[in-house]
């Protein structure tokens, strides 16, 4: 892809699988990273921000997988976050070889108090440090993003000056940071304005934004920036992202494209013009949201504008009377906009493939055989237990049959609890090994959960901490699938796991073992093999 006109819209960078990816528990391996990009590239994201290549070997990996397999010449712009020094410019350089269209991300903190107590440089040495790197950055690749960290909070005259230099250097993207999320909106309008008026050529160059959600404003404040002419966001899938997390792509597109007429004339346009102000394809918002939730066990607030459970329900009477009468009293936008699933039923347990196949088709799953064998025989089992069969059970069964298997994992054979109030909640489980070894125990518990995660570390013998245990239902209905998502903790890294069922222990067996098996993965990384050398030194 290029970008011709950026005046014309506005160019969607994702940082979910960078920034997104610093969300704690977030941990994404690199086929999960792979799926991931390929989706962003299906939602029509301009750039991909796909990691921070020298951060480590796994991330350096993922980069250069995304720039292999996603940066074809008509797909996205790859982007590798660097700080402003050699060896993260190199490695992030190295990375993004194989991309048709790549793009290094440099930055480095401009404000006072990042210079004072975590660079310990002087004004004077961060300007040079930037014009050389951003400089040294161009010798690799045409297309130069550069940040100054903590924008929002740096001297304005200072903040002109560093811009100044970095295009003069050579920088082809200005990104502006609200690092921890302070700002306001009239404030980051004001900033950008500033910026506007006082730094030259900056209308060369196209103007972005970063921003934190620490105060909730994230969304808020990069519309402001776009209606002072920023032409960039930089946002995450869901909001997700250090700390309180980042802009959410699906709002501020969605806020786009509801509210075009009024931000039109922002862009030098009628407020009645047609076309759209982003190139993303809205109706794969939601298969993108559920895809990122999954793979990185965050779930999605019920509230969640856009993607939560309850944006498109309506509970109270007044507003249902309203809706029945004429749907626009009370919304504002449409589920099928953003490609949600009609809660339709539409299949049970005498169904059969083609019928099941065509349905995923219209939801949007396109399987190979093994995959769609794997979910049929799933769907055929939870119908057994279920009568009716929506569209949002498909979809679970689907998202867990063919989720990426960590390889070389622990696999769950049997399970069988016995609980009951006038019992000692008990589970007896077999596994099979990595290397094949079948293995049973059997212990008690607490409770049946208790008693099942007992076994399970007693077989798996992986040291680890639960942080994090939840249950969340598909449907209503009291034969609904559970979803149980857990996250367990190893030294100073979370990792998260997630499985369906109507059986909510069998869920929470199967979650637990996938947190599991992707801690064994790290593990595994963790001792490579003497000769295999990934990072560029
Ligand atoms: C606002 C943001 O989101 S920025 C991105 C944040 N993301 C991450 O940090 C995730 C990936 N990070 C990492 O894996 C590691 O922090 C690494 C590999 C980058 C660096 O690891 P380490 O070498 O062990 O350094 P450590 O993380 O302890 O400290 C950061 C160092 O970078 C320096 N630094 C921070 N930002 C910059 C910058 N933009 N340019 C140059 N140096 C910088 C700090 O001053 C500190 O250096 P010091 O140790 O000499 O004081
Ligand atoms: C690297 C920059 C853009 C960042 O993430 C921030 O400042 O929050």
């Amino acid at each position: 892809m290029s970008i011709e006109s950026p005046a014309d819209r506005i160019i969607i960078f994702d940082t979910t699988l960078r920034d997104g990816e610093q969300s704690p528990g977030a941990t994404l391996n690199v086929q999960e990273k792979l799926a991931i990009a390929h989706q962003l590239a299906l939602l029509g994201v301009d750039v991909i921000e796909a990691g921070f290549a020298v951060a480590s070997p796994g991330d350096f990996q993922a980069v250069k997988s995304i720039a292999e397999q996603v940066g074809k010449p008509d797909g996205p712009i790859i982007c590798s976050l660097a700080r402003a020094m050699r060896q993260d410019i190199q490695a992030a350089a190295e990375a993004l070889k194989p991309a048709a269209h790549p793009r290094i991300h440099t930055m480095i903190s401009t404000s006072d108090i990042h210079l004072k107590y975590q660079l310990n440089k002087s004004r004077s040495e961060v300007l040079a440090i930037a014009a050389s790197m951003i400089a040294y950055a161009k010798s690799f690749v045409d297309d130069v993003e550069f940040s100054p960290m903590d924008a929002s909070r740096t001297e304005p005259e200072f903040l002109y000056q560093v811009l100044e230099i970095a295009i003069a250097n050579g920088a082809t993207t200005i990104n502006i940071p609200d690092t921890v999320g302070y700002c306001t909106p009239k404030e980051m309008g004001n900033l950008i304005q500033g910026i506007r008026a006082n730094v030259p050529n900056i209308d060369q160059v196209i103007l972005s934004v970063h921003t934190q959600n620490d105060l909730g404003l994230a969304t808020a404040n990069a519309l402001a920036a776009i209606e002072h002419g920023v032409r960039q966001v930089e946002c995450t899938i869901n909001g997700i992202g250090e700390r309180a997390g980042n802009a959410a792509l699906e709002e501020i597109v969605m806020a786009l494209q509801v509210r075009k007429p009024f931000f039109n004339p922002f862009f030098g346009r009628a407020a009645d013009a047609e076309a759209p102000l982003t190139n993303i394809k809205t109706q794969e918002i939601y298969k993108t949201s559920a895809l990122v939730s999954q793979l990185t066990g965050m779930l999605i607030q019920p509230n969640k504008a856009i993607v939560g459970a309850n944006a498109f329900a309506h509970e109270s009477g007044i507003h249902q009377d309203g809706i029945i009468k004429h749907r626009q009293t009370y919304e504002i936008m449409e589920a099928a906009s953003i490609g949600l699933p009609e809660n339709r039923i539409v299949l049970g347990k005498h169904s059969g493939r083609n019928a099941f196949r065509t349905r995923l088709k219209e939801l949007g799953f396109e399987l190979n055989e093994a995959d769609l064998n794997k979910a049929f025989n799933r769907f055929k089992e939870v119908a057994d237990k279920k009568k009716e069969m929506s569209d949002w059970d498909l979809e679970a069964i689907v998202r867990d049959q063919t989720q990426i298997q960590v390889e070389s994992g622990f696999q769950i054979e049997h399970i069988q609890v016995i609980c009951g109030d006038c019992t000692c909640p008990t589970a007896t489980i077999t596994i099979v090994t990595p290397d094949g070894k079948i293995l049973t125990d059997a212990t008690v518990g607490t409770g049946p959960v208790d008693a099942v995660y007992q076994v399970i570390n007693r077989l798996v013998q992986i040291p680890n901490q639960l942080m994090e245990f939840s249950v969340q239902s598909v449907t209503a209905g009291i034969d609904a699938l559970g979803t149980v998502t857990v996250r367990v903790g190893h030294e100073e890294r979370i990792f998260s796991g997630q499985a369906s069922d109507t059986d909510i222990v069998v869920a929470a067996a199967y979650a637990y073992m996938n947190a599991l098996n992707r801690l064994y993965r790290y593990l595994e990384i963790q001792r490579p093999p003497a000769d295999s050398v990934l990072m560029p030194t």
